[in-house]
Protein backbone atom coordinates (compact mmCIF):
# COMPACT_ATOMS: atom_id res chain seq x y z
CA UNK A 1 0.00 0.00 0.00
CA UNK A 2 3.08 2.26 0.04
CA UNK A 3 1.63 3.18 -4.03
CA UNK A 4 -1.75 4.03 -2.12
CA UNK A 5 -0.03 6.26 0.24
CA UNK A 6 2.49 7.56 -2.66
CA UNK A 7 -0.75 8.74 -4.65
CA UNK A 8 -2.53 9.86 -1.52
CA UNK A 9 0.51 12.50 -0.64
CA UNK A 10 0.61 13.07 -4.43
CA UNK A 11 -3.44 14.25 -5.45
CA UNK A 12 -4.83 14.43 -1.17
CA UNK A 13 -7.67 16.53 -2.49
CA UNK A 14 -9.04 14.11 -5.14
CA UNK A 15 -8.05 11.21 -2.83
CA UNK A 16 -9.87 12.21 0.47
CA UNK A 17 -12.91 13.36 -1.91
CA UNK A 18 -12.72 9.67 -3.35
CA UNK A 19 -12.82 8.10 0.32
CA UNK A 20 -15.63 10.01 1.67
CA UNK A 21 -17.91 8.97 -1.39
CA UNK A 22 -16.69 5.10 -1.15
CA UNK A 23 -17.29 6.24 2.74
CA UNK A 24 -21.02 7.39 2.30
CA UNK A 25 -21.44 4.64 -0.68
CA UNK A 26 -20.91 1.92 1.99
CA UNK A 27 -22.60 3.75 5.13
CA UNK A 28 -25.76 3.64 2.56
CA UNK A 29 -25.06 0.09 1.92
CA UNK A 30 -24.89 -0.82 5.18
CA UNK A 31 -28.20 1.02 6.40
CA UNK A 32 -30.18 -0.72 3.50
CA UNK A 33 -28.13 -4.50 4.45
CA UNK A 34 -29.66 -3.55 7.93
CA UNK A 35 -33.47 -3.59 6.75
CA UNK A 36 -33.25 -7.17 5.48
CA UNK A 37 -33.26 -8.83 8.17
CA UNK A 38 -36.24 -7.32 9.61
CA UNK A 39 -37.71 -7.64 5.90
CA UNK A 40 -37.06 -11.51 5.98
CA UNK A 41 -38.87 -11.92 9.91
CA UNK A 42 -41.78 -10.67 8.66
CA UNK A 43 -41.23 -12.36 5.25
CA UNK A 44 -41.06 -15.53 6.92
CA UNK A 45 -44.13 -14.30 9.63
CA UNK A 46 -41.96 -15.33 12.50
CA UNK A 47 -44.23 -12.68 14.35
CA UNK A 48 -41.54 -11.65 15.82
CA UNK A 49 -41.90 -7.93 14.46
CA UNK A 50 -45.27 -7.66 16.10
CA UNK A 51 -44.00 -7.84 19.46
CA UNK A 52 -42.20 -5.05 19.74
CA UNK A 53 -38.56 -4.05 19.91
CA UNK A 54 -38.38 -5.50 23.73
CA UNK A 55 -38.43 -9.23 22.36
CA UNK A 56 -35.47 -8.76 19.80
CA UNK A 57 -32.45 -9.83 20.10
CA UNK A 58 -29.36 -6.86 20.12
CA UNK A 59 -28.29 -6.17 16.43
CA UNK A 60 -32.34 -6.45 15.49
CA UNK A 61 -33.69 -4.20 19.01
CA UNK A 62 -31.48 -1.64 17.34
CA UNK A 63 -32.52 -1.09 14.02
CA UNK A 64 -36.10 -1.88 15.05
CA UNK A 65 -35.83 1.36 17.35
CA UNK A 66 -34.08 3.44 15.76
CA UNK A 67 -36.75 2.81 13.14
CA UNK A 68 -39.60 3.47 15.61
CA UNK A 69 -38.08 6.64 16.64
CA UNK A 70 -37.82 8.09 13.49
CA UNK A 71 -41.06 7.12 13.07
CA UNK A 72 -41.26 4.55 10.71
CA UNK A 73 -43.40 1.80 11.25
CA UNK A 74 -41.45 -1.75 10.57
CA UNK A 75 -43.98 -2.95 7.56
CA UNK A 76 -42.61 -5.11 4.92
CA UNK A 77 -43.03 -2.55 2.66
CA UNK A 78 -40.59 0.19 4.15
CA UNK A 79 -38.37 -2.50 5.12
CA UNK A 80 -38.15 -3.00 1.52
CA UNK A 81 -38.20 0.18 0.68
CA UNK A 82 -35.31 1.02 2.92
CA UNK A 83 -33.57 -1.84 1.23
CA UNK A 84 -34.18 -0.18 -2.24
CA UNK A 85 -32.96 3.16 -1.03
CA UNK A 86 -30.11 1.94 0.83
CA UNK A 87 -28.74 0.50 -2.68
CA UNK A 88 -29.78 3.62 -4.44
CA UNK A 89 -27.93 5.58 -2.60
CA UNK A 90 -24.84 3.40 -2.66
CA UNK A 91 -24.95 3.15 -6.37
CA UNK A 92 -25.06 7.00 -6.70
CA UNK A 93 -21.88 7.32 -4.18
CA UNK A 94 -20.20 4.67 -6.18
CA UNK A 95 -20.70 6.50 -9.27
CA UNK A 96 -19.25 9.95 -7.94
CA UNK A 97 -16.39 7.75 -6.01
CA UNK A 98 -15.83 6.17 -9.68
CA UNK A 99 -15.75 8.89 -11.35
CA UNK A 100 -13.33 10.86 -9.17
CA UNK A 101 -11.22 7.53 -9.01
CA UNK A 102 -11.15 8.02 -13.19
CA UNK A 103 -10.12 11.37 -13.45
CA UNK A 104 -7.47 11.54 -10.97
CA UNK A 105 -6.32 8.33 -12.21
CA UNK A 106 -6.16 10.27 -15.56
CA UNK A 107 -4.34 12.73 -14.19
CA UNK A 108 -1.74 10.88 -12.67
CA UNK A 109 -1.26 9.17 -15.98
CA UNK A 110 -0.53 12.62 -17.93
CA UNK A 111 1.35 14.33 -14.57
CA UNK A 112 3.80 11.47 -15.04
CA UNK A 113 4.28 12.23 -18.49
CA UNK A 114 4.55 15.58 -18.16
CA UNK A 115 6.91 15.30 -15.45
CA UNK A 116 9.18 12.73 -17.15
CA UNK A 117 9.18 15.25 -20.76
CA UNK A 118 9.63 18.43 -18.51
CA UNK A 119 12.80 16.45 -16.29
CA UNK A 120 14.30 15.20 -19.78
CA UNK A 121 14.39 18.18 -22.17
CA UNK A 122 15.84 20.45 -18.88
CA UNK A 123 18.56 18.18 -18.30
CA UNK A 124 22.18 18.59 -19.10
CA UNK A 125 22.69 17.57 -22.68
CA UNK A 126 25.40 15.21 -21.57
CA UNK A 127 22.72 13.26 -19.24
CA UNK A 128 20.41 13.58 -22.53
CA UNK A 129 22.50 11.94 -25.20
CA UNK A 130 22.88 9.00 -22.66
CA UNK A 131 19.32 8.35 -22.48
CA UNK A 132 18.06 5.62 -24.87
CA UNK A 133 15.16 6.84 -26.89
CA UNK A 134 13.20 3.56 -26.53
CA UNK A 135 13.25 4.56 -22.22
CA UNK A 136 11.66 7.47 -22.81
CA UNK A 137 8.81 6.15 -25.35
CA UNK A 138 8.60 3.90 -23.20
CA UNK A 139 7.81 5.47 -19.82
CA UNK A 140 5.46 7.98 -21.86
CA UNK A 141 3.84 5.15 -23.15
CA UNK A 142 3.23 2.21 -21.51
CA UNK A 143 4.64 2.91 -17.92
CA UNK A 144 2.65 5.99 -17.24
CA UNK A 145 -0.44 4.24 -18.84
CA UNK A 146 0.41 1.02 -16.06
CA UNK A 147 0.61 3.62 -12.85
CA UNK A 148 -2.09 5.57 -13.67
CA UNK A 149 -3.66 1.85 -13.73
CA UNK A 150 -2.24 0.85 -10.79
CA UNK A 151 -4.21 3.82 -9.19
CA UNK A 152 -7.12 2.51 -10.44
CA UNK A 153 -7.06 -1.18 -9.26
CA UNK A 154 -5.66 0.62 -5.09
CA UNK A 155 -8.68 2.92 -5.67
CA UNK A 156 -11.02 -0.32 -6.55
CA UNK A 157 -9.15 -2.37 -3.91
CA UNK A 158 -10.18 0.48 -1.30
CA UNK A 159 -13.58 0.53 -2.69
CA UNK A 160 -14.22 -3.76 -2.12
CA UNK A 161 -12.11 -2.94 1.81
CA UNK A 162 -14.63 -0.57 2.29
CA UNK A 163 -17.38 -2.75 1.61
CA UNK A 164 -16.09 -5.63 2.62
CA UNK A 165 -16.01 -3.92 6.13
CA UNK A 166 -19.41 -2.80 5.89
CA UNK A 167 -21.06 -6.33 5.28
CA UNK A 168 -18.19 -7.61 7.73
CA UNK A 169 -19.87 -4.90 10.52
CA UNK A 170 -23.31 -6.25 9.56
CA UNK A 171 -22.31 -9.53 10.53
CA UNK A 172 -20.61 -8.97 13.91
CA UNK A 173 -23.64 -7.15 14.98
CA UNK A 174 -25.72 -10.65 14.46
CA UNK A 175 -22.90 -13.11 15.76
CA UNK A 176 -20.24 -11.67 16.88
CA UNK A 177 -18.55 -15.08 17.55
CA UNK A 178 -19.41 -16.32 13.92
CA UNK A 179 -17.89 -13.42 12.55
CA UNK A 180 -14.53 -14.01 14.91
CA UNK A 181 -14.67 -16.70 13.39
CA UNK A 182 -15.20 -15.57 9.61
CA UNK A 183 -12.59 -13.21 10.54
CA UNK A 184 -9.82 -15.99 11.27
CA UNK A 185 -10.96 -17.74 8.06
CA UNK A 186 -10.68 -14.99 5.85
CA UNK A 187 -7.41 -14.16 7.12
CA UNK A 188 -5.94 -18.25 6.11
CA UNK A 189 -7.51 -17.67 2.81
CA UNK A 190 -5.83 -14.13 2.38
CA UNK A 191 -2.15 -15.73 3.57
CA UNK A 192 -2.61 -19.00 2.03
CA UNK A 193 -3.48 -17.07 -1.46
CA UNK A 194 -0.81 -14.43 -0.46
CA UNK A 195 2.32 -15.76 -2.84
CA UNK A 196 0.60 -15.52 -5.87
CA UNK A 197 0.23 -12.04 -5.31
CA UNK A 198 4.31 -12.11 -4.92
CA UNK A 199 4.62 -13.96 -8.22
CA UNK A 200 2.48 -11.32 -9.96
CA UNK A 201 5.72 -8.69 -8.57
CA UNK A 202 7.78 -10.34 -9.63
CA UNK A 203 6.50 -10.73 -13.12
CA UNK A 204 5.44 -6.75 -13.29
CA UNK A 205 8.92 -5.86 -12.46
CA UNK A 206 10.37 -8.03 -14.75
CA UNK A 207 7.76 -6.54 -17.66
CA UNK A 208 8.95 -3.43 -16.59
CA UNK A 209 12.44 -4.24 -17.34
CA UNK A 210 11.65 -6.09 -20.00
CA UNK A 211 9.44 -3.37 -21.69
CA UNK A 212 11.95 -1.01 -21.41
CA UNK A 213 14.94 -3.16 -23.33
CA UNK A 214 11.85 -4.12 -25.92
CA UNK A 215 10.87 -0.86 -26.91
CA UNK A 216 14.25 0.82 -26.78
CA UNK A 217 15.61 -2.10 -28.86
CA UNK A 218 12.52 -1.68 -31.62
CA UNK A 219 13.48 1.95 -31.87
CA UNK A 220 17.10 1.53 -32.29
CA UNK A 221 15.89 -1.21 -35.22
CA UNK A 222 13.15 0.59 -36.31
CA UNK A 223 15.65 3.90 -37.24
CA UNK A 224 18.15 1.13 -38.84
CA UNK A 225 15.89 -0.79 -40.93
CA UNK A 226 17.28 0.31 -44.62
CA UNK A 227 20.27 -0.40 -44.14
CA UNK A 228 19.40 -4.23 -42.38
CA UNK A 229 17.00 -4.87 -45.14
CA UNK A 230 19.64 -3.66 -47.70
CA UNK A 231 22.04 -6.17 -46.13
CA UNK A 232 19.16 -8.79 -45.85
CA UNK A 233 20.33 -8.59 -41.88
CA UNK A 234 16.34 -8.15 -40.61
CA UNK A 235 16.85 -11.89 -39.60
CA UNK A 236 19.31 -10.62 -36.36
CA UNK A 237 16.65 -8.02 -35.72
CA UNK A 238 14.21 -10.59 -35.79
CA UNK A 239 16.10 -12.57 -33.43
CA UNK A 240 16.74 -9.63 -30.86
CA UNK A 241 13.21 -8.91 -31.01
CA UNK A 242 11.60 -12.39 -30.96
CA UNK A 243 14.19 -13.15 -27.88
CA UNK A 244 13.35 -9.91 -26.07
CA UNK A 245 8.83 -10.58 -26.52
CA UNK A 246 9.94 -14.50 -25.90
CA UNK A 247 10.92 -13.39 -22.26
CA UNK A 248 8.05 -10.95 -21.96
CA UNK A 249 5.36 -13.50 -22.58
CA UNK A 250 6.91 -15.75 -20.12
CA UNK A 251 6.39 -12.95 -17.55
CA UNK A 252 3.05 -12.51 -18.54
CA UNK A 253 2.12 -16.23 -18.68
CA UNK A 254 2.90 -16.46 -15.29
CA UNK A 255 1.03 -13.45 -14.30
CA UNK A 256 -1.87 -14.78 -16.42
CA UNK A 257 -1.67 -18.43 -13.87
CA UNK A 258 -1.32 -16.04 -10.91
CA UNK A 259 -4.60 -14.40 -11.13
CA UNK A 260 -6.22 -17.49 -12.60
CA UNK A 261 -4.91 -19.43 -9.53
CA UNK A 262 -6.11 -16.59 -6.94
CA UNK A 263 -9.45 -16.29 -8.59
CA UNK A 264 -10.14 -20.37 -8.44
CA UNK A 265 -8.30 -21.12 -5.19
CA UNK A 266 -10.04 -17.95 -3.29
CA UNK A 267 -13.61 -19.20 -4.58
CA UNK A 268 -13.16 -22.49 -2.97
CA UNK A 269 -11.97 -21.84 -0.13
CA UNK A 270 -14.53 -19.03 1.02
CA UNK A 271 -17.37 -21.57 -0.46
CA UNK A 272 -15.85 -24.28 1.76
CA UNK A 273 -15.83 -22.25 5.20
CA UNK A 274 -19.07 -20.67 4.40
CA UNK A 275 -20.83 -24.31 4.08
CA UNK A 276 -18.99 -24.93 7.03
CA UNK A 277 -20.72 -22.05 8.33
CA UNK A 278 -24.08 -23.06 7.64
CA UNK A 279 -23.66 -26.77 9.03
CA UNK A 280 -22.32 -25.59 12.37
CA UNK A 281 -25.00 -22.51 12.58
CA UNK A 282 -27.60 -24.59 11.67
CA UNK A 283 -26.96 -28.05 12.43
CA UNK A 284 -25.19 -27.58 16.27
CA UNK A 285 -25.91 -24.29 17.47
CA UNK A 286 -29.33 -24.35 16.06
CA UNK A 287 -29.45 -20.67 15.22
CA UNK A 288 -32.80 -19.39 13.91
CA UNK A 289 -33.22 -19.34 9.59
CA UNK A 290 -33.68 -15.86 9.27
CA UNK A 291 -30.84 -14.70 11.06
CA UNK A 292 -28.27 -17.87 9.30
CA UNK A 293 -29.98 -16.24 5.59
CA UNK A 294 -28.77 -12.68 6.75
CA UNK A 295 -25.54 -13.42 8.29
CA UNK A 296 -24.21 -15.86 5.18
CA UNK A 297 -25.70 -12.80 3.00
CA UNK A 298 -23.27 -10.63 5.12
CA UNK A 299 -20.39 -12.89 5.70
CA UNK A 300 -20.82 -14.28 1.88
CA UNK A 301 -19.98 -10.46 0.92
CA UNK A 302 -17.97 -9.63 3.40
CA UNK A 303 -15.63 -12.86 2.00
CA UNK A 304 -16.44 -11.68 -1.61
CA UNK A 305 -15.17 -8.27 -1.32
CA UNK A 306 -12.24 -9.47 0.48
CA UNK A 307 -11.45 -11.68 -2.30
CA UNK A 308 -11.87 -8.73 -4.78
CA UNK A 309 -9.58 -6.49 -2.45
CA UNK A 310 -6.74 -9.42 -2.72
CA UNK A 311 -7.73 -9.39 -6.88
CA UNK A 312 -6.95 -5.50 -6.87
CA UNK A 313 -4.45 -5.66 -5.18
CA UNK A 314 -2.59 -8.57 -7.36
CA UNK A 315 -3.38 -6.30 -10.16
CA UNK A 316 -1.98 -2.98 -8.36
CA UNK A 317 1.21 -4.95 -7.76
CA UNK A 318 1.55 -5.88 -11.14
CA UNK A 319 1.79 -2.05 -12.34
CA UNK A 320 3.42 -0.82 -8.91
CA UNK A 321 6.88 -1.27 -10.53
CA UNK A 322 6.28 0.98 -13.62
CA UNK A 323 5.06 4.00 -11.15
CA UNK A 324 8.75 3.63 -8.96
CA UNK A 325 10.57 3.00 -12.76
CA UNK A 326 9.01 6.50 -13.66
CA UNK A 327 9.23 8.13 -10.64
CA UNK A 328 13.37 7.21 -10.19
CA UNK A 329 14.04 8.07 -13.90
CA UNK A 330 12.02 11.60 -13.25
CA UNK A 331 14.08 11.75 -10.20
CA UNK A 332 17.16 10.81 -11.96
CA UNK A 333 16.43 13.50 -14.42
CA UNK A 334 15.83 16.27 -12.51
CA UNK A 335 19.06 15.78 -10.50
CA UNK A 336 20.75 16.23 -13.61
CA UNK A 337 19.16 19.39 -14.28
CA UNK A 338 20.92 22.18 -16.74
CA UNK A 339 21.99 24.64 -13.77
CA UNK A 340 20.36 27.83 -14.32
CA UNK A 341 23.42 29.32 -15.58
CA UNK A 342 23.63 33.62 -15.42
CA UNK A 343 21.27 36.38 -15.84
CA UNK A 344 23.14 38.69 -18.00
CA UNK A 345 21.29 39.84 -21.57
CA UNK A 346 23.48 38.81 -24.47
CA UNK A 347 24.07 40.65 -27.49
CA UNK A 348 26.48 39.40 -30.35
CA UNK A 349 28.11 42.43 -31.82
CA UNK A 350 31.98 41.77 -31.66
CA UNK A 351 32.20 37.93 -31.78
CA UNK A 352 32.35 34.79 -29.82
CA UNK A 353 35.85 33.88 -28.43
CA UNK A 354 37.51 30.73 -26.88
CA UNK A 355 40.20 30.71 -24.79
CA UNK A 356 42.56 27.97 -23.30
CA UNK A 357 39.42 25.91 -23.59
CA UNK A 358 39.41 22.66 -22.47
CA UNK A 359 36.51 19.77 -22.86
CA UNK A 360 35.90 16.05 -22.12
CA UNK A 361 33.15 13.85 -21.61
CA UNK A 362 33.93 12.46 -18.23
CA UNK A 363 37.12 11.42 -16.81
CA UNK A 364 38.82 9.97 -19.85
CA UNK A 365 37.17 11.27 -23.29
CA UNK A 366 39.47 14.70 -23.45
CA UNK A 367 38.40 16.21 -26.62
CA UNK A 368 40.28 20.07 -26.64
CA UNK A 369 42.74 21.17 -24.35
CA UNK A 370 43.91 24.80 -24.83
CA UNK A 371 41.75 26.06 -27.78
CA UNK A 372 41.74 29.11 -28.84
CA UNK A 373 39.27 30.68 -31.54
CA UNK A 374 37.61 33.57 -32.48
CA UNK A 375 34.31 33.70 -34.34
CA UNK A 376 33.27 37.35 -35.57
CA UNK A 377 30.63 38.98 -35.54
CA UNK A 378 29.03 39.20 -39.32
CA UNK A 379 31.29 36.91 -40.36
CA UNK A 380 30.95 33.19 -42.01
CA UNK A 381 33.42 30.58 -39.42
CA UNK A 382 33.94 27.23 -41.04
CA UNK A 383 35.14 24.40 -38.71
CA UNK A 384 36.96 21.41 -40.64
CA UNK A 385 38.78 18.11 -39.40
CA UNK A 386 38.47 14.95 -39.25
CA UNK A 387 35.93 12.67 -37.54
CA UNK A 388 35.96 12.81 -33.97
CA UNK A 389 38.15 15.60 -33.01
CA UNK A 390 35.03 17.72 -32.05
CA UNK A 391 33.05 20.05 -34.70
CA UNK A 392 30.21 19.20 -33.11
CA UNK A 393 31.30 19.32 -29.50
CA UNK A 394 32.81 22.89 -29.96
CA UNK A 395 29.17 23.91 -31.35
CA UNK A 396 27.27 22.27 -28.35
CA UNK A 397 30.07 24.62 -26.56
CA UNK A 398 28.97 27.69 -28.23
CA UNK A 399 25.08 27.16 -27.82
CA UNK A 400 25.83 26.67 -23.69
CA UNK A 401 24.90 22.43 -24.19
CA UNK A 402 28.17 21.92 -22.96
CA UNK A 403 30.75 23.78 -20.61
CA UNK A 404 34.11 24.05 -20.59
CA UNK A 405 36.24 22.21 -18.25
CA UNK A 406 39.33 24.81 -18.39
CA UNK A 407 39.55 28.14 -20.07
CA UNK A 408 36.35 30.58 -20.88
CA UNK A 409 34.69 31.07 -23.77
CA UNK A 410 33.42 34.99 -24.02
CA UNK A 411 30.47 36.55 -26.41
CA UNK A 412 30.98 40.36 -26.59
CA UNK A 413 33.96 40.02 -23.90
CA UNK A 414 31.16 38.59 -21.41
CA UNK A 415 31.66 35.09 -20.10
CA UNK A 416 28.77 32.84 -21.45
CA UNK A 417 28.68 31.28 -18.10
CA UNK A 418 26.81 34.67 -17.05
CA UNK A 419 24.72 34.93 -19.85
CA UNK A 420 21.07 33.98 -19.95
CA UNK A 421 21.27 30.90 -21.03
CA UNK A 422 17.86 30.55 -23.00
CA UNK A 423 18.17 34.55 -23.69
CA UNK A 424 21.25 33.63 -25.79
CA UNK A 425 19.48 30.69 -27.51
CA UNK A 426 16.72 32.28 -28.41
CA UNK A 427 19.46 34.24 -30.46
CA UNK A 428 20.69 30.96 -32.47
CA UNK A 429 19.32 29.56 -35.05
CA UNK A 430 20.03 26.03 -35.69
CA UNK A 431 19.90 24.16 -38.99
CA UNK A 432 20.90 20.24 -38.06
CA UNK A 433 22.56 17.48 -40.91
CA UNK A 434 19.22 15.82 -41.28
CA UNK A 435 16.49 17.99 -42.33
CA UNK A 436 13.38 16.53 -41.09
CA UNK A 437 10.32 18.32 -42.36
CA UNK A 438 6.90 17.47 -41.39
CA UNK A 439 4.40 15.84 -43.22
CA UNK A 440 2.31 19.59 -43.69
CA UNK A 441 2.15 22.91 -45.84
CA UNK A 442 6.00 24.88 -46.28
CA UNK A 443 4.29 27.38 -44.19
CA UNK A 444 3.62 25.08 -40.96
CA UNK A 445 7.05 24.34 -41.37
CA UNK A 446 8.88 27.67 -41.47
CA UNK A 447 6.99 28.81 -38.41
CA UNK A 448 6.15 25.44 -36.60
CA UNK A 449 2.51 26.03 -35.72
CA UNK A 450 3.46 29.72 -34.24
CA UNK A 451 0.55 31.84 -34.57
CA UNK A 452 2.15 35.17 -33.94
CA UNK A 453 4.46 34.97 -37.19
CA UNK A 454 3.50 36.85 -39.71
CA UNK A 455 2.72 36.20 -43.94
CA UNK A 456 5.58 38.91 -44.43
CA UNK A 457 7.99 37.23 -41.55
CA UNK A 458 7.69 34.03 -43.35
CA UNK A 459 8.23 35.74 -47.01
CA UNK A 460 11.52 36.83 -45.85
CA UNK A 461 12.99 34.03 -43.67
CA UNK A 462 12.05 31.82 -47.15
CA UNK A 463 13.68 34.92 -49.33
CA UNK A 464 16.72 34.71 -46.75
CA UNK A 465 17.56 31.58 -47.11
CA UNK A 466 17.33 31.20 -51.15
CA UNK A 467 13.85 29.84 -50.94
CA UNK A 468 11.38 32.26 -52.03
CA UNK A 469 11.53 31.76 -55.72
CA UNK A 470 11.37 28.20 -56.25
CA UNK A 471 8.06 28.26 -53.85
CA UNK A 472 6.67 30.79 -55.73
CA UNK A 473 6.98 28.27 -59.09
CA UNK A 474 4.94 25.36 -57.10
CA UNK A 475 1.11 25.65 -57.20
CA UNK A 476 0.30 26.36 -54.05
CA UNK A 477 3.21 28.72 -53.15
CA UNK A 478 3.74 28.33 -49.12
CA UNK A 479 0.74 26.23 -48.72
CA UNK A 480 2.12 23.42 -50.69
CA UNK A 481 2.14 20.63 -48.53
CA UNK A 482 5.64 19.28 -48.68
CA UNK A 483 4.65 15.09 -47.98
CA UNK A 484 5.82 12.46 -45.42
CA UNK A 485 9.69 13.62 -44.51
CA UNK A 486 9.59 16.57 -47.08
CA UNK A 487 9.87 13.58 -49.82
CA UNK A 488 7.95 16.42 -52.67
CA UNK A 489 10.88 18.39 -52.28
CA UNK A 490 14.68 18.24 -53.47
CA UNK A 491 17.99 17.72 -50.84
CA UNK A 492 18.71 21.72 -51.47
CA UNK A 493 15.20 22.39 -51.23
CA UNK A 494 14.41 21.12 -48.07
CA UNK A 495 18.05 22.21 -46.54
CA UNK A 496 16.48 25.79 -47.72
CA UNK A 497 13.08 25.30 -46.26
CA UNK A 498 14.87 24.48 -42.47
CA UNK A 499 17.28 26.87 -42.92
CA UNK A 500 14.31 29.89 -43.09
CA UNK A 501 13.03 27.85 -40.18
CA UNK A 502 16.18 28.94 -38.31
CA UNK A 503 15.45 32.15 -39.72
CA UNK A 504 12.65 33.13 -39.18
CA UNK A 505 13.34 34.39 -35.63
CA UNK A 506 15.76 36.34 -36.51
CA UNK A 507 18.76 35.02 -34.89
CA UNK A 508 21.84 36.63 -34.69
CA UNK A 509 23.75 33.23 -34.89
CA UNK A 510 23.21 30.90 -37.66
CA UNK A 511 24.84 27.58 -36.86
CA UNK A 512 25.04 24.96 -40.09
CA UNK A 513 25.46 21.58 -38.51
CA UNK A 514 27.29 19.52 -41.64
CA UNK A 515 23.87 20.94 -43.04
CA UNK A 516 25.56 20.44 -46.51
CA UNK A 517 27.21 17.63 -46.30
CA UNK A 518 24.31 15.53 -47.98
CA UNK A 519 23.42 17.80 -51.24
CA UNK A 520 23.90 17.50 -54.61
CA UNK A 521 26.49 20.73 -56.13
CA UNK A 522 23.57 22.85 -57.57
CA UNK A 523 21.34 22.48 -54.20
CA UNK A 524 24.70 23.09 -52.25
CA UNK A 525 26.03 25.94 -54.49
CA UNK A 526 22.59 27.55 -53.64
CA UNK A 527 22.94 27.06 -49.99
CA UNK A 528 26.43 28.94 -50.38
CA UNK A 529 24.90 31.75 -52.49
CA UNK A 530 22.17 31.97 -48.98
CA UNK A 531 25.26 31.92 -46.65
CA UNK A 532 26.90 34.89 -48.88
CA UNK A 533 24.15 37.03 -48.55
CA UNK A 534 23.20 36.37 -45.03
CA UNK A 535 26.97 37.47 -44.04
CA UNK A 536 27.55 40.82 -42.28
CA UNK A 537 23.76 40.97 -41.32
CA UNK A 538 24.03 37.64 -39.12
CA UNK A 539 27.39 35.84 -37.98
CA UNK A 540 27.35 32.00 -39.06
CA UNK A 541 29.13 29.14 -37.69
CA UNK A 542 29.23 26.12 -40.26
CA UNK A 543 30.45 22.42 -39.82
CA UNK A 544 31.50 22.01 -43.43
CA UNK A 545 33.78 19.87 -45.34
CA UNK A 546 31.90 21.19 -48.51
CA UNK A 547 34.39 22.93 -51.15
CA UNK A 548 31.46 25.93 -51.14
CA UNK A 549 31.14 26.53 -47.37
CA UNK A 550 34.70 26.35 -46.87
CA UNK A 551 35.60 28.73 -50.15
CA UNK A 552 32.52 31.12 -48.84
CA UNK A 553 34.05 31.50 -45.21
CA UNK A 554 35.97 34.37 -43.98
CA UNK A 555 38.05 32.58 -41.61
CA UNK A 556 38.14 28.62 -41.93
CA UNK A 557 39.48 26.52 -38.83
CA UNK A 558 40.62 22.54 -38.71
CA UNK A 559 40.21 21.19 -35.16
CA UNK A 560 43.06 18.90 -34.55
CA UNK A 561 44.77 17.40 -31.53
CA UNK A 562 41.89 19.24 -29.05
CA UNK A 563 43.19 22.52 -30.43
CA UNK A 564 41.93 24.94 -33.77
CA UNK A 565 44.29 26.35 -36.14
CA UNK A 566 42.99 28.98 -38.58
CA UNK A 567 43.86 27.36 -42.16
CA UNK A 568 43.57 29.20 -45.95
CA UNK A 569 40.38 27.53 -47.69
CA UNK A 570 42.61 26.56 -50.81
CA UNK A 571 44.70 24.16 -48.65
CA UNK A 572 41.85 22.87 -47.10
CA UNK A 573 42.44 19.34 -48.95
N1 LIG B 1 28.27 12.01 -25.47
C1 LIG B 1 29.54 11.64 -25.60
N2 LIG B 1 30.12 10.92 -24.63
C2 LIG B 1 31.42 10.56 -24.73
N3 LIG B 1 32.20 10.87 -25.77
C3 LIG B 1 31.67 11.57 -26.78
C4 LIG B 1 30.32 12.00 -26.76
N4 LIG B 1 30.07 12.69 -27.89
C5 LIG B 1 31.21 12.69 -28.59
N5 LIG B 1 32.18 12.03 -27.93
C6 LIG B 1 33.57 11.86 -28.34
O1 LIG B 1 34.13 13.16 -28.48
C7 LIG B 1 34.93 13.23 -29.61
C8 LIG B 1 34.46 14.39 -30.52
O2 LIG B 1 33.17 14.08 -31.01
P1 LIG B 1 32.42 15.06 -32.01
O3 LIG B 1 31.11 14.45 -32.32
O4 LIG B 1 32.43 16.41 -31.47
O5 LIG B 1 33.37 14.98 -33.28
P2 LIG B 1 33.11 15.51 -34.73
O6 LIG B 1 34.39 16.16 -35.15
O7 LIG B 1 31.90 16.35 -34.78
O8 LIG B 1 32.90 14.16 -35.51
P3 LIG B 1 32.13 13.91 -36.88
O9 LIG B 1 32.80 14.71 -37.94
O10 LIG B 1 32.33 12.45 -37.09
O11 LIG B 1 30.71 14.29 -36.62
C9 LIG B 1 34.87 11.89 -30.32
O12 LIG B 1 36.03 11.16 -29.97
C10 LIG B 1 33.65 11.23 -29.71
O13 LIG B 1 33.85 9.85 -29.61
Amino acid sequence: MRLMLSFFRAYRGPTLLMLLALLLSGLAEGIGLSALLPALNIALGTGRMDTGAADLSGYEAVIVETLHSLGIATTLGNMLLLVLLGIFFKSVFLLLAQRQVGYTAAQVGTDLRLNMLRAILRSRWEYFLHQPAGRLTNALATEAERSSQSFVHGATAITFLIQSMIYGAVAFALSWKASLVAIVAGAIVIGLSHFLVRITRRAGRRQTSLLTSLIGNLTDILASVKAMKAMAREGQADRVLASDTGKLNKALRRQVIAAAGLDAGQELMFAGFICLGIYVALGIYDMELPTVMVLVVALGRAFSFLGKVQKQYQKLVQGESAYWAMLDSISEARDAAESAGGAAPPTLATGIRFEGVGFSYGENASVFHDLTLDIRAGSLTTLVGPSGTGKTTLVDLVIGLLQPTQGEIRVDGEPLSGLDPRAWRRQIGYVPQDTVLLHSSIRDNVTLGDPDLTPEAIEQALRDAGAWDFIQALPDGVDTVVGERGGKLSGGQRQRVVIARALINQPQLLILDEATSALDPDSEQAVRQTMEALKGRITLLAISHNRGMVEAADCVYRLRDGRAEPVIAGDVA
